[in-house]
């Protein structure tokens, strides 16, 4: 048989109240202001409960009895007075299987110990239809007791008795702010201190100049658009207010969710994917679940659902715009082209809209990858914006059409567009790409060239550069200084060596020796006059100073960095320059 002392007796766990009590203030709630929405959750679920909503109503009344928040609704008998009330996690909310009912707010059977945050005693004065009036009272050290109460119309009264240094969160105003806050939207009437607090109705269902104004008085700025949304499966309905200026696609904007009327928090994450950053808000919702400190969505396969619809919402808006009203598309574009092109990268749909519709940088001016691809064939782009500046006005003087793909995500996109569409050609040029369309000089003319070549040649060898004479469009554009970043312009040597005669050949041959491929190069324009003149000069010097100074301005030209060296060396050979223009003493 049994062997010790101590029979076995079944217990329940005790809890002691104070404990609960700092839990839900210090962990649980992120605020003490939440009581307000605690309160007036049980009274509309008290409404609910009647099943009228349209008759009932909530009075909050503030004063030197303390908060008084009076509803109408199903009250208490006594019996479920001690069950509900004196029972912390009992709730009416829950089924039979402990699920939380689908009709009301409250669940947990904690919400109004969160009283305790803010009041040192609670009254709850109620009477159930054909049943007797009950007074509970609760203080916050664990006790409460159960009186008769006096006599009343059905619903229930709950009063809380500030606590010392909480007195300002029962004052009028606060509470007036929290209950507006949390419960303006609510289906049941709600006054505090004779003034109503609750709308009536959503936002969404006025007219656009309202929900305009609705939306400029709760995020702060005059939307650019208002997107409807619905997701039937989460009971949900809203609106995404679209910014009117750029933002950071990092600084994440929270959302204003609303669940079954009741404001859940004005900074929720997670409702939309990453890529919308550019639209807030407002929702409310009457499937998705709430974490238990109602401060955040419960994280589940439906919220998961539930972003992925207003995902394809935005994006259809974006795609009816096109088709609506494609300036305010481009208008849009203009301002959230970083958070379309991010989405662009893995979705086509998106990737249309930037290739018809988002104007780049190109060297003809601003035009969509459509019209560019329409008019030049080829989508021909330069990967950085320090290669397109370099390029920019040679290209276009060779009428190469070329676009900047130096911005974030372009070059990708234009990579991306060709791989999705089979039409597409798509072309990268580099600076060297370029070189190789110059025209070299005749052979006449390079052996004519030599002296000059080697005298330029000597005194550009200390700054790393190397110097070549070749045609090109413009003429007016004496020289290009070219960094060259593959072994193309290499290339070019070795067939050039190849064509020229043995003379010329010997001084490639030398030139190529001590240039490896990747040195710089200064290509001076044979068809430029001055150039012309500068290299039928006979004075080494003036020849040096002519070269430093072609090279001077090829480096600011191309938007180069300008080395000391080179900083230096232009001012010297401006001077050289200057002082050989000026007539001396002597002369005048
Ligand atoms: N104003 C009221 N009218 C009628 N019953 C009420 C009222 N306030 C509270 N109750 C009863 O007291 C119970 C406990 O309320 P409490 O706010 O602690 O939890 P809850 O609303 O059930 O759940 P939650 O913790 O999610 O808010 C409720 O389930 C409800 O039956």
């Amino acid at each position: 048989m049994g062997g010790g002392t101590l029979s076995a007796v079944s217990n329940t766990f005790q809890v002691d109240l104070r404990g609960i009590v700092d839990l839900l203030s210090h962990h649980l709630y992120a605020s003490p202001r939440v009581y307000v929405r605690e309160l007036l959750q049980n009274a509309v679920d008290a409404i609910t409960a009647t099943g009228d909503l349209a008759a009932g109503s909530v009075t909050m009344t503030t004063g030197d009895h303390g908060l008084r928040v009076a509803d109408n609704g199903i009250g208490l008998t006594e019996a479920q007075v001690h069950e509900l009330l004196a029972t912390i996690g009992r709730s009416s909310k829950r089924d039979e299987l402990g699920f939380a009912r689908h009709e009301f707010l409250g669940q947990f059977g904690i919400g109004l110990l969160s009283c305790f945050l803010v009041a040192d005693e609670i009254r709850v004065h109620t009477r159930r239809a054909g049943a007797e009036p009950v007074l509970w009272t609760g203080y916050s050290d664990g006790r409460y007791d159960v009186r008769a109460g006096d006599d009343r119309e059905p619903g229930t009264t709950v009063t809380l008795l500030p606590r010392r240094g909480s007195e300002h969160l029962l004052s009028s105003t606060s509470v007036r702010e929290l209950a507006e806050l949390y419960g303006s939207l609510l289906p049941v009437r709600v006054e505090v201190d004779g003034e109503r607090v609750t709308t009536g109705s959503v936002p969404w269902e006025n007219s656009d100049a309202a929900l305009a104004a609705y939306g400029e008085k709760v995020f702060g700025f005059r939307p650019f658009d208002a997107v409807e949304l619905k997701v039937p499966e989460a009971g949900l309905t809203g609106v995404a207010f679209i910014l009117p200026t750029p933002v950071n696609p990092a600084t994440r904007g929270g959302h204003r969710v609303y669940l079954k009327r009741m404001l859940l928090s004005e900074s929720v994450e997670g409702l939309l994917p990453e890529w919308a950053f550019f639209a807030r808000c407002v929702v409310d919702s009457t499937e998705l679940r709430p974490t238990a400190s109602r401060e955040a969505l419960y994280d589940d396969g439906l919220l998961a659902d539930t972003r992925d619809a207003i995902a394809d919402q935005l994006r259809g808006w974006l795609v009816r715009l096109a088709a609506t009203d494609p300036r305010k598309l481009a208008q849009f574009l203009e301002v959230h082209h970083l958070g379309v092109k991010a989405l662009a990268l893995h979705d086509d749909e998106m990737l249309r809209l930037v290739e018809q519709w988002f104007a780049m940088e190109t060297n003809m001016g601003r035009l969509t990858l459509a019209e560019f691809r329409e008019r030049y064939g080829v989508i021909r782009y330069a990967a950085t914006t320090d290669e397109f500046r370099q390029l920019a006005a040679v290209a276009a003087a060779q009428e190469v059409a070329l676009i900047n793909g130096g911005y974030v995500y372009d070059a990708d996109l234009i990579r991306r567009l060709a791989t999705v569409d089979a039409d597409v050609r798509v072309e990268r040029l580099e600076p060297s790409d370029l070189a190789t369309r110059f025209t070299a000089v005749d052979t006449e003319t390079e052996l004519r060239l030599r002296p000059f070549l080697t005298a330029a040649q000597r005194r550009l060898d200390r700054l790393g550069c190397e110097v070549q004479v070749r045609a090109f469009d413009p003429a007016t554009l004496p020289a290009l200084y070219l960094v060259s970043r593959s072994a193309a312009f290499h290339e070019e040597f070795t067939t050039g060596r190849d064509r020229a005669d043995d003379l010329w050949g010997g001084v490639l041959d030398a030139l190529a020796h001590t240039a490896p491929p990747d040195r710089p190069q200064l290509v001076l324009n044979h068809r430029n006059p001055l150039v012309r003149r500068v290299t039928a000069l006979a004075d080494p010097e003036l020849i040096g100073l002519a070269v430093e100074s072609l090279y001077g301005q090829a480096l600011m030209l191309g938007h180069h960095p300008i080395k000391p060296a080179d900083a230096a060396l232009l001012t010297t050979s401006f001077l050289g320059l200057l002082e050989r223009a000026v007539p001396g003493e002597k002369d005048a």
